[in-house]
């Protein structure tokens, strides 16, 4: 449905955005994530059409819209827009925004439109308002609904929740994904914020200097991430040196550890063993100690940053009843079913 393939964009001589892959099925819901300055907000733009690509193309079923020196204009593009700051017109009601681009459709299809979207966003009582009395989060879903009703092909959000606070975000995030699945759209969203990603997207692509690090569903870059930066990027975690020691095994400051499948690496190659928080608990039998150094209370548990006697540390999660104190050595084990190993000191994945 929408497909970048090999995309290149720079600003005059330089180059923010490099051989850049994406592709999105019909309905699903992509999100960028990536740190400040990337190259997120320049391929939005590009796939509506305010920036020329200069290298390889973008296809919106299956049609080429732009490629190096030819731009199909972004009013013909069916793309549609929602920007970080709602960008409504003020001067307009809640209703007559959201109508803004339903201009040459004829009245009555126009108002059934408008009223089947302020119905959709839970905003029927308000549609004879103006945007300075309406909150964050309600400004933000008639922004949606005056993007969703000329029935885009495509919808792009850049940043949309970045201005309302975290709690508002998160409901708002699960909220627009129930609405785009009820309407069958095909969305991408740039965020900084992996827990709006999560809540929104059934893809997610991992940004860094320009280029796409991992792209692939929440559930495969939080588990099998490609690389250190995405593995960090998607979710807490610490990286623990080891050695392999055999077909299946490494040795870490843990003990040996069963990878749950075939290295293909030889002996004494040194690996890093990736470790989330909540694969670590505390046990009172285990030989290998951790002394508690920090803790936070998280509300559902808390989140230990413990010390091996080797130095190297470690985040664990751990129920709020294990409530261990700064300085204590804890006996602690490591339960995973299948290891994420990083060649030593490079940010490929070994296997
Ligand atoms: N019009 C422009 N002219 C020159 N450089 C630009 C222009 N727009 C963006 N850039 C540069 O391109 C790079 C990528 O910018 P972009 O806005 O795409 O990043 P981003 O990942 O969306 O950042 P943020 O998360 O901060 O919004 C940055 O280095 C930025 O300074």
């Amino acid at each position: 449905m929408l497909k970048l393939q090999k995309i290149v964009i720079a600003y005059q001589q330089q180059q923010v955005v490099n051989a850049f892959d994406l592709e999105l099925d019909s309905g699903e819901i992509g999100c960028l994530l990536g740190a400040s300055g990337c190259g997120k907000t320049s391929v939005l733009r590009a796939i509506a059409g305010f920036e020329p690509v200069r290298a390889g193309e973008i296809l919106l079923h299956q049609r080429i819209v732009s490629k190096v020196n030819q731009s199909l204009a972004p009013e013909k593009r069916k793309v549609g827009m929602v920007f970080q700051d709602f960008a409504l017109f003020p001067h307009l009601t809640v209703e007559q925004n959201v109508a803004f681009g339903l201009g040459t459709w004829p009245s009555a299809q126009r108002k059934q439109r408008v009223a089947e979207l302020l119905g959709l966003v839970e905003l029927s009582d308000y549609a004879h308002r103006y945007s300075h009395a309406l909150s964050g989060g309600q400004q933000q879903r008639v922004a949606l609904a005056r993007a969703m009703a000329p029935k885009p092909d495509v919808l792009l959000l850049d940043e949309p929740f970045s201005s309302l606070d975290s709690e508002l975000r998160e409901s708002l995030a699960s909220q627009v994904r129930n609405i785009l699945k009820h309407e069958n759209i095909t969305a991408l969203m740039v965020t900084h914020d992996r827990t709006e990603a999560f809540a929104m997207a059934d893809k997610i692509g991992v940004m860094s200097d320009g280029r796409m690090l991992q792209w692939g569903t929440p559930a495969q870059l939080y588990h099998l991430p490609d690389n250190k930066l995405v593995a960090d990027f998607i979710g807490k975690c610490t990286f623990l040196s080891a050695t392999v020691t055999g077909d299946r095994t490494v040795e870490s400051a843990l003990g040996v550890l069963d990878c749950g499948y075939s290295l293909q690496a030889p002996c004494n190659t040194s690996v890093e063993l990736m470790i989330r928080p909540h694969q670590l608990c505390f046990t009172e039998q285990s030989d290998v100690k951790a002394k508690i150094c920090d803790k936070v209370f998280r509300g559902a548990d808390f989140l230990y940053q413990l010390e091996l006697e080797n130095g190297e540390q470690l985040f664990c999660a751990a129920a709020i009843e294990e409530d261990f104190p700064q300085g204590q050595w804890v006996g602690i084990e490591l339960n995973l079913n299948q290891a994420v190993l990083f060649p030593a000191e490079s940010e490929g994945m070994l296997a």
